[in-house]
């Protein structure tokens, strides 16, 4: 197939290639990432310079995302948007424990890629001295599975729980990683602070938020 989904080639690299990637409901945990300030950033770079650390960003974060557990859906432009549970079974505790640590685990990779920029003098051009992690994760049923034709086809997750995950990710403060209260239940109330609900056009209901502080999760 031209198009070899990155969870097949994550699953070939760890050999275990028994999956069965048709469409099916699961409980999944989504983690939905996004920077902000890089479409300012663009504006004072070149383009292939843009790219090249659009491309410097992904790879980072990538490999936060495959040491940590999950699953890359896709991105777009610089946004992110992981899966835990999928396609690999996971349980409710153990999604939310590797995508919180890998939320606090790509804070920690960007700001090291802050630092590198800075003394690159990428944000010279610019009254930005950095860009700013946004995330977003939230724990619910979604479709799961291989979804296109025999031509071209994409595993990824369809469901108003994707939708949320943005949703947190957009509502975040700047630098801060925002749940939902199905999140929350599997954290220490040490870790977590209330935040402002949610109303969420398309989604019927409020969604309660927490925001985490970006402590390594006691296992
Ligand atoms: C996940 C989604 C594509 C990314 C969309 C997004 C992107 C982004 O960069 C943001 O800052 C916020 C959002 C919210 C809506 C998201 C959409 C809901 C269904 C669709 O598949
Ligand atoms: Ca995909
Ligand atoms: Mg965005
Ligand atoms: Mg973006």
């Amino acid at each position: 197939k031209r198009f070899l989904p990155a969870v097949l080639v994550q699953k070939a690299a760890t050999g275990d290639l028994t999956l069965d990637l048709r469409p099916e409901p699961r409980l999944i945990t989504v983690l939905f990432s996004d920077i902000v300030g890089f479409t300012q950033l663009s504006n004072t770079l070149r383009s292939r310079r843009v790219a090249e650390l659009l491309n410097e960003y992904l790879e980072a974060m990538t490999k936060v995302v495959f040491g940590n557990g999950g699953t890359v859906d896709k991105f777009m432009g610089d946004a992110i948007l992981a899966l835990y549970g999928a396609p690999e079974e996971l349980t409710p505790n153990e999604q939310v424990r590797r995508a919180i640590n890998t939320a606090r685990a790509m804070h920690r990779s960007l700001a090291e890629l802050n630092q590198r920029w800075r003394n690159q003098g990428v944000f010279d051009g610019d009254r930005l001295t950095s860009v700013q992690f946004r995330c977003g994760i939230h724990q619910g049923t979604a479709v799961v599975g291989m979804f296109g034709s025999a031509e071209r086809a994409d595993y990824t997750a369809i469901g108003p729980s994707v939708n949320i995950a943005a949703r947190l990710q957009a509502a975040a403060v700047p630098g801060t990683i925002l749940v939902s209260a199905a999140v929350a239940d599997y954290l220490q109330e040490e870790e977590i602070t209330k935040g402002s609900p949610l109303e969420l056009k398309g989604v019927d209901e409020t969604v309660l938020t927490f925001a985490v502080i970006p402590e390594v999760m006691v296992n």
